[in-house]
């Protein structure tokens, strides 16, 4: 069984204020058991946030890390240290840091082997963009990304990701991708992870993300092959990502 996961992404969007009113609204037993959710807020929030959501279930993710150790890379975040802080899940090749950062495949293949040493959960993000969409062209742009990453890493390795699948064109535009849109892709998804590792095609978790809300947020989770979503706008209201929660459980 894959135990749901929902992920809250605030992106550059936060404030202590905010940190503080989610540690008091999640504070307690309020969620469904077998759920596991995370949130990500900016890195300076990460220890403050630590120390708000202890007495949460909620974990701890950062957006980014840089594949080096250490040394002289200014403005970058060490596997290490997001590790001595806490966090357990990364962002890896989110959408956002490929256009505007020109991240590559070959870059999110460093950092998810950088995440993994250090014990983290790196969550690889992979989604076509409309272009490639209106090109029919999904299939062999998402199993790209994902081939770039998952082939060379070994089994055990594989086994420790968890994949979003976000579509480009419904990221922050209210466009969703209908539930059946979404289930096709993921459902293209797990038969391509059968065909590298039938164990791994059963357990990893795939989430999906583009305009998640509360009121589609049910109907998107009861896909089969759909394990959670990876939540942007709608996880920074505490009330709106509580009822994404509670409809995943
Ligand atoms: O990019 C996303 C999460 O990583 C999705 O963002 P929105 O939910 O705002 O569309």
């Amino acid at each position: 069984m894959r135990t749901p996961l929902i992920a809250g992404n605030w992106k550059m969007n936060g404030s202590a204020e905010r940190v503080r009113a989610f540690g008091e609204a999640f504070a307690g037993d309020r969620l469904p058991a077998s759920l596991d959710v995370a949130v990500i807020p900016p890195f300076p929030y990460l220890d403050q946030a630590r120390r708000a959501f202890a007495r949460t279930p909620l974990a701890l993710g950062a957006q980014t890390l840089s594949p080096e150790p250490a040394g002289a890379h200014t403005g970058e975040v060490s596997a290490a240290m997001l590790a001595e802080f806490g966090v357990a899940y990364v962002l890896v090749g989110h959408s956002e840091r490929r256009q505007h950062h020109g991240e590559t495949d070959a870059d999110a293949y460093r950092r998810v082997c950088a995440a993994l040493h250090a014990g983290l959960v790196p969550v690889l993000c992979v989604g076509e963009t409309l272009k490639q969409r209106e090109a029919g062209a999904t299939r062999d742009a998402v199993l790209g990304q994902l081939a770039a990453v998952l082939k060379p890493l070994d089994a055990d390795r594989r086994r420790r990701l968890v994949i979003a699948y976000e579509p480009v064109w419904a990221i922050g535009t209210g466009r969703t991708a209908t539930p059946e849109q979404a289930q096709a892709t993921m459902k293209d998804i797990r038969t391509w992870l059968e065909s590298l590792d039938s164990d791994l095609a059963q357990t990893l978790r795939l989430l999906y993300g583009g305009s998640m809300k509360a009121d589609n947020a049910a109907e998107l989770l009861a896909q089969p092959d759909i394990d959670g979503g990876l939540v942007g706008g709608a996880s920074l209201q505490v009330d709106e990502f509580f009822a994404i929660c509670q409809s995943a459980g």
